[in-house]
C-alpha cells in the first residue's frame, strides 16, 4: 500500500501571537487535505499551542516539540505526555537534533529513546528525529550514526507502536543552513534507513513507516526531492513559518 505523504512543520523557538494569527490565517487559504494523499502537522512552541489550535484549519494536526519523561510530580517546567495528550494535541517531535547537540540540552540517544516510548504509551504519535554532523558525513559515519540512533529507539518500541512513528531524518549539515542535501544523498539515506527497519523490526513496518527528510526544504527543491520513491515527505523548519509552506504540503502531487 503507497505510503500517505506527510510534510511536518517544526516552527522550533519562533512565533508570537501576531505572527502566528497571520501565517495560520494564509494557511488555512490552502486546499483542503481532508481527502487528499497527504498528512499536515505543525510543531509549535508549547506556550502557543492551544492558541494556534483555536485558529488551525481542523485537517491539518498540531504537534509539539518535546516532552519529558515520567507521570505528573516535581519536574519544574517540564511537560508530561499525559499533559500533552490531555490537551488533545496528538504528536510531538521528539530527538531533534538541536535537542541532541545544543551544550544546554544535550539529550542522549537513550534520553530520546525513552521519551519516543514513553510518548506512544501515553496515547501520542511520534515524529522521531535522527541525523549526522557534517563531521561524522565528512569521515564516512553517516550510516553508522543513524543506525545507532535508530537502534536505540527501536530497542525501546514493540512491532505495533511502529503505526504511531514517522523517521525524520534531518542531516545536522543541512538545518538551517541553506545547504539542502540532494535528491541522492537523501533517497541514498532513506533507503539505508528502511532496510535497516526492515532487517531490525520487521519488512512490513519497513515498507509502511514514513521516512521524512529535513534541512532546508523550500518550495523550490521539495517537488524534486519528493520524488525520490524513499523520501515520504518532509520536516520543515525555516519555511513552515511562511506561506510557501503550502507549496511543499503539495510538492507530493
Ligand atoms: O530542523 C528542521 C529543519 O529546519 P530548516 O528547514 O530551517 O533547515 N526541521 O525539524
Amino acid at each position: 500500500m503507497p505510503r500517505k505523504f506527510f510534510v511536518g512543520g517544526n516552527w522550533k523557538r519562533n512565533g508570537t501571537r501576531d505572527t502566528i494569527s497571520k501565517i495560520v490565517e494564509e494557511f488555512n487559504k490552502g486546499p483542503s487535505v481532508a481527502d487528499a494523499d497527504v498528512e499536515v502537522v505543525i510543531g509549535v512552541p508549547f506556550v502557543y499551542a492551544d492558541f494556534t489550535q483555536e485558529k488551525l484549519r481542523k485537517d491539518w494536526k498540531l504537534s509539539v516539540q518535546n516532552c519529558w519523561i515520567g507521570k505528573g510530580g516535581a519536574f519544574t517546567g517540564e511537560v508530561s505526555a499525559e499533559m500533552i495528550k490531555d490537551a488533545g494535541i496528538p504528536w510531538v517531535i521528539l530527538g531533534h537534533s538541536e535537542r541532541r547537540h545544543l551544550p544546554e540540552l544535550k539529550e542522549s540517544d537513550e534520553t530520546v529513546a525513552i521519551k519516543v516510548a514513553y510518548a506512544l504509551a501515553n496515547g501520542l504519535k511520534v515524529m522521531a528525529c535522527i541525523g549526522e554532523l557534517l563531521e561524522e558525513r565528512e569521515k564516512g559515519q553517516t550510516q553508522a550514526v543513524n543506525e545507532r540512533q535508530l537502534k536505540a529507539i527501536a530497542a525501546k518500541l514493540k512491532e505495533e507502536d511502529w503505526k504511531n512513528v514517522v523517521i525524520a531524518y534531518e542531516p545536522v549539515w543541512a538545518i538551517g543552513t541553506g545547504k539542502v542535501a540532494t535528491p541522492e544523498q537523501a533517497q541514498e539515506v532513506h533507503e539505508q534507513v528502511r532496510a535497516w527497519v526492515a532487517s531490525n523490526v520487521s519488512p512490513s513496518v519497513a515498507a509502511e513507516v514514513r521516512i521524512l527528510y529535513g534541512g532546508s526544504v523550500t518550495a523550490k527543491n521539495s517537488v524534486e526531492l519528493a520524488g525520490k520513491p524513499d523520501v515520504d515527505g518532509f520536516l520543515v523548519g525555516g519555511a513552515s513559518l511562511k506561506p510557501e509552506f503550502l507549496d511543499i504540503v503539495a510538492a507530493y502531487k
